[in-house]
């Protein structure tokens, strides 16, 4: 997996840091068929860990056994506490053990800086901006490749995240980018949906006819986008007939800027998120 094949432990996966992330991608992982006893995981919190190992039937243990029994270290943590686990991590590093952080903003040359000022080897780093579809398997993943990377060890990531949806390649100063669309992108939609069900119940729907209008509308809409291969402008289009309703309500999104709104938070979340590597080292 890791391009160590011949080394004991290299086909074992850690996962450093298993909150909402981190158990999305142990859960995918394991529904994907890869085996629990390929499987460690690190965390902080006792009765978390009696929990994943309840629900997951996985080993948690300390971050340097992870590191020692493992050729490939997933690390999950929020991109503030990056550089006291590549602290952690460091002295334990053998060479060639795949790292791959799916922090939001901490660069590849932060991460590779990290272990070696921690006194570990130059090893192959792989950074993803991984999504929460993911816990359904309809992820959307981008990776892109450190300076000790090769095409084995992005191989080795797609692989990986490919157990959980889609993965793409990007040039790495794009990441920042890709955690504005596809990273946050899931809350953009969720807070449409939320949006859209409450409207429904001002209209005098009950909540739950609401939901259920809403959620098959979100699911048809997206697959008719993803299936069809049409511009959703035209899919947009299909749908407003002259003087009619959707018109109706499309100019009143328009009047509200909504389209502007989201450029600009689509901005602050690309913003924020070189802003999280900056305070993590990057
Ligand atoms: N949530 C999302 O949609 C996405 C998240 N990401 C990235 O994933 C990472 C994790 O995010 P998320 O899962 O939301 O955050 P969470 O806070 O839910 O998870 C982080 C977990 O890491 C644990 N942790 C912190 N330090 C250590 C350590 N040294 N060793 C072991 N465990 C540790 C935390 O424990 P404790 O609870 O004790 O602090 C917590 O359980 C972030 O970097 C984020 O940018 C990327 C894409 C999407
Ligand atoms: O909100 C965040 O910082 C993380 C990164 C992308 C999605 N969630």
């Amino acid at each position: 997996m890791s391009g160590t094949s011949d080394r004991p432990g290299a086909d074992v996966v850690a996962v450093l840091g298993a909150g909402v992330m981190g158990e999305t991608l142990l859960s995918g992982l394991l529904r994907a068929g890869r085996a629990a006893e390929a499987l460690l995981v690190t965390e902080r919190r006792p009765e978390r860990a009696q929990e994943l190992t309840h629900r997951y039937g996985v080993r948690v243990v300390d971050t340097a056994t992870a590191v020692q029994e493992a050729g490939t270290l997933v690390l999950v943590v929020k991109p503030q506490d990056v550089p006291s686990l590549l602290a952690d991590v460091a002295p334990h590093l053998r060479a060639g053990t795949l790292v791959v952080s799916l922090a939001a903003g901490v660069t590849t040359a932060a991460l590779e800086h990290g272990l070696v000022a921690g006194g570990g080897p130059h090893v192959p780093v792989v950074r993803v901006m991984p999504n929460t579809p993911a816990l359904v398997d309809e992820g959307m993943s981008a990776i892109a490749a450190g300076t000790g990377s090769g095409p084995e060890h992005l191989d080795a990531a797609e692989a990986l995240l490919g157990a959980v949806g889609k993965v793409v390649r990007v040039p790495e100063h794009h990441m920042d980018a890709v955690t504005a669309v596809s990273g946050s992108g899931p809350a953009y939609v969720f807070y449409v949906v939320e949006a859209m069900i409450e409207a429904g119940v001002l209209l005098g729907l009950s909540r739950e006819v609401a939901t259920t209008l809403v959620v098959q509308t979100v699911v048809g809409a997206g697959r008719m986008v993803a299936e069809t291969g049409q511009h959703p402008t035209v899919l947009r289009e299909q749908v407003s007939s002259p003087a009619g309703t959707t018109m109706a309500a499309v100019r009143v999104l328009d009047d509200h800027r909504v389209r502007a709104a989201f450029v600009t938070a689509m901005e602050a979340a690309r913003d924020r998120s070189a802003e999280l590597g900056r305070l993590a080292g990057s």
